[in-house]
């Protein structure tokens, strides 16, 4: 059983707890967000998902005294265009409350950095303050993803819909994703290659998706490779949650996007 598997595992225990406790809120007051589709797609500098991430499976624990909400509003002081929080708590550390936490104090598009497997989650996602949420290509059979993917939009909510491969990105494409997020980390052996982006934005080049490249970015030349490609963001987490100077490795990852990739 590969780390995913038991993911999924424990995901769908938590949605026959949540079904059972969960009474969707769905507040009025839900703070309006600028959607992360329409403000990636015009910019001068490649845009930035700064990612709050205590641990993960490959790296175990990363920065386990951080304050969620200080460090995403050093994440938006330093030019981030959106904010992903890792909410899974058995493997990564997170929770519900630090994205609720971040969500009453930034402004900026939120993911919420979870397995999605069910609507409920999506639900528990926005009344906790989601502005987006994640759909992972390698998580659930075709059908049911365009299910979630309809629910999510139904909601208001963006989704950065997450491939690995070639095949993954034409399920993309016919599920109508319009933000493509292409791992660079096998999340079945945690193996990280940028090639990974290299190779599935050719399958995207001509579609008018986000293409936003995921996982294992260190530095200004990592950015450069993937943005060549075609990535007009990137998703990082371990490289930002590690820095000492959120604005100085802000500085050297938010790179200008040439002609050739606008
Ligand atoms: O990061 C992991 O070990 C991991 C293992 C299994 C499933 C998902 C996992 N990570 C989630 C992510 O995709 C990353 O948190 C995100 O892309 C940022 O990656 P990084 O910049 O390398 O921390």
């Amino acid at each position: 059983m590969t780390i995913l598997d038991k993911i999924i595992e424990q995901k769908k225990v938590e949605v026959q707890e949540l079904k059972v406790i969960y009474s969707v809120q769905q507040s009025e007051n839900v703070k309006k967000r600028p959607s992360l589709y329409e403000s990636f797609k015009n910019l001068e500098n490649i845009g930035v998902i700064a990612e709050v991430k205590r641990a993960s499976p490959s790296k175990g624990v990363i920065n386990d005294e951080v304050d969620p909400v200080a460090q995403a509003k050093a994440y938006a002081k330093a030019g981030a265009g959106a904010i992903s929080v890792l909410t899974d708590r058995q493997f990564f550390k997170g929770s519900m409350a630090d994205l609720s936490a971040v969500a009453e104090e930034v402004d900026l598009p939120l993911l919420c950095k979870d397995f999605m497997i069910d609507e409920v989650q999506i639900d528990v996602a926005k009344d906790h303050g989601a502005s987006v949420i994640l759909l992972i290509a390698a998580a659930l059979p075709e059908e049911r993803l365009r299910e979630l993917y309809q629910y999510a939009r139904s909601k208001e909510l963006d989704v950065l819909f997450e491939v690995h491969d070639e095949e993954e990105a034409e399920m993309a494409l016919r599920i109508g994703a319009r933000i493509i997020g292409i791992n660079n980390r096998n999340l079945k052996t945690f193996e990280v290659d940028l090639g990974v982006t290299e190779r599935v934005a050719s399958i995207l080049k001509d579609s008018n998706c986000l293409l936003v490249s995921e996982s294992g970015i260190r530095t200004k030349e990592d950015v450069e490779q993937v943005a060549e490609a075609g990535a007009k963001a990137i998703l990082v987490g371990e490289t930002l949650m590690r820095s000492p100077n959120i604005t100085d490795t802000m500085n050297e990852i938010r790179i200008p996007l040439t002609k050739a990739v606008k």
